[in-house]
């Protein structure tokens, strides 16, 4: 039986062992130790991965390492792997894994192998993606399809849509494809500006088949297609779903032959590996989403089999941990050097914060240290022209991973140097800092009038000792995409077994959506509201004042 973290002797051991070092700054540590850089970075395959730019030395290392043998790190490796219940408070395994596990090796669930199952959906979805792209599979007019619609919203839009923006140079030419999430009905009106029914294909994701927001979609676009479609019947020639729930795909006109399936041991936002991938293969092809598939699939067996102190998520969770729990990090930044990878920070919010945003142990008692913390991002130079200010001299400790590929999809003259030059200057920046004798000769070299170089050199100076971790991988290629996304997963999962979380529901985000079921009927008729507090029952009433119908008595 585990002891509670904050008892653990490991954990009792980091917090003396961060009270002897919590002065020391990176740049010493660099310059007493030439051999830093090859001592704390690691490579997987293309992707090299330096952590090396932390507050952190061989003891911090070891310890960290101590915490993860306490923590039974490995075990709780296993159990996910051999499909054990580890999603408690659901009685579920966590097989993710188990939908990229190109070896085939048997994976049971009660007593079942799942793998058959998991194999027969792949080969459909490449069927119907080859029957579509070899345009067997057209619209009700007899055109070919062009244009697919991904309704789906948390896990059943972001990975999709974050792994078609980044391999947009992997596309079948003759595809687009279009995201819907939003309940906002101004998402789908602007996506349906821009396609035709005759040649859309709409493809309606939705793990439960019963979220509010992507059947709101769905019903418009359904809508909207039967306004230009001669009947109901080009419905299945133009609307697919992938799910879990057969009953609720009919409920809605989908015909099962139509449906794509997944399983419930599969979570919303580890689902991109799944049928809910088939925007993805239908916009890359089957042979990339394989590729991705690989990729992962790689990166799942160095999580199984590597020893810790070489294991890259391993390692990255733990470096995690020690800024957020001992350095005191509560927000992170994912800064992209790769223009494909925009909307890679938005993936990686619900993939970190919906699984370890928890207050509470596995077994229900409150935790008494921090879990997770704030993700967010946006690609590198264009963040440092508008946040990186508060990442090199505001007061709150903000720690960051750089991602870079070595080779662009698109070489146009200096520009990747110049993208890259910035890469490497912004970590360095971050580490060594500016000391006040740098600044003051600097601003001597200037000719100043007197007393500007005393004003000034408190503003000019940067303190340095930011940790950050920098990944540089050959190109964003599919087999790539699927090793790093893979890796934040393991990741996550990491440091939620370390916290004793189960980094694997998510019942933060149903009380609002209880609270919005019960507020939806209030807006809908002219009565005054009071069964809430004051400034809900304030702002709903005002609502209901302004908005022309029906108007409140
Ligand atoms: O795929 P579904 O069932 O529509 O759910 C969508 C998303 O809603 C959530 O359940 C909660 O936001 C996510 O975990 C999930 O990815």
């Amino acid at each position: 039986m585990k002891s509670s973290l904050a008892q653990a002797h490991s954990w009792v051991s980091l917090l003396q062992h961060y009270d002897c070092i919590k002065k020391q700054h990176m740049r010493d540590l660099f310059v007493t130790d030439p051999k830093r850089f090859d001592k704390f970075s690691l490579i997987f395959s293309n992707i090299l991965f330096d952590f090396s730019k932390n507050r952190l030395t061989e003891e911090t290392l070891k310890l960290l390492l101590d915490l993860a043998h306490e923590r039974e790190l490995q075990q709780g490796i296993s159990r996910m792997f051999a499909g054990e219940p580890i999603n408690n408070t659901e009685n579920r395994p966590v097989l993710h894994v188990a939908l990229r596990n190109r070896a085939n090796r048997s994976i049971m669930v009660k007593g079942k192998d799942v793998m058959p199952q998991v194999n027969a959906v792949l080969e459909r979805m490449r069927k119907f993606c080859d029957k579509v792209h070899g345009g067997q599979w057209r619209g009700f007019s007899g055109e070919r399809l062009t244009d697919i619609v991904n309704i789906g919203i948390g896990g059943s839009d972001l990975g999709p849509a974050m792994v078609t923006e980044a391999l947009q140079p992997y596309a079948k030419s003759g595809f687009r494809v279009h995201f819907v999430s939003n309940v906002d009905g101004t998402q789908l009106a602007e996506t349906l500006k821009t396609i035709r029914p005759e040649t859309a294909l709409f493809v309606i994701s939705s793990k439960t088949f019963t979220t509010q927001e992507t059947l709101t979609n769905a019903h418009s676009a359904r809508n909207w297609f039967l306004r230009a479609a001669p009947d109901d019947k080009a419905i299945a020639k133009h609307f697919v779903a992938v799910s879990t729930n057969r009953s609720e795909v009919e409920r809605f006109g989908i015909d099962p032959c139509n449906m794509f399936e997944f399983w419930d041991w599969v979570g919303g936002r580890y689902s991109l590996w799944s049928a809910i991938g088939l925007s993805i293969a239908l916009y890359l092809g089957m042979e990339n989403f394989e590729q991705l598939l690989e990729g992962a699939y790689e990166m799942d067996n160095h999580f199984r089999e590597t020893p810790l102190r070489q294991n890259i998520p391993v390692i990255a969770a733990l470096v995690g941990i020690w800024n957020i729990n001992f350095l005191g990090a509560q927000s992170h930044a994912v800064l992209p050097y790769d223009q494909y990878l925009e909307r890679f920070p938005a993936y990686l919010q619900q993939l970190e914060m919906e699984s370890n945003g928890k207050h509470v142990t596995r077994g229900g008692a409150s935790v008494n240290y921090a879990t997770g913390n704030v993700i967010w991002g946006a690609p590198g130079t264009n963040g440092q022209h508008a946040f990186f200010q508060l990442l090199h001299q505001g007061t709150p400790l903000i720690t960051a991973d750089f991602l870079a590929p070595i080779e662009s999809h698109n070489p146009m003259g200096e520009h990747h140097q110049i993208l890259l030059s910035n890469f490497f200057a912004q970590t360095e920046a971050l580490m060594k800092g500016k000391s006040e004798a740098e600044v003051r000769t600097e601003l001597e070299k200037a000719n100043l009038a007197e007393g500007e170089v005393e004003l000034l050199i408190p503003h000019k100076l940067f303190e340095g000792n930011r940790p950050s971790n920098s990944f540089l991988f050959s190109k964003l290629t599919p087999w790539t995409l699927g090793a790093l996304i893979a890796f934040y997963e393991h990741k996550v999962f990491t440091q939620g077994l370390i916290w004793d979380i189960n980094s694997f529901d998510q019942w933060g985000v149903e009380l609002g959506k209880q609270l919005a079921k019960k507020i939806l009927p209030e807006l809908q008729d002219t009565e005054e509201v009071n069964s809430h507090d004051s400034s809900t029952n304030g702002l709903i009433n005002y609502y209901k004042y302004i908005h022309p119908s029906p108007p409140i008595k």
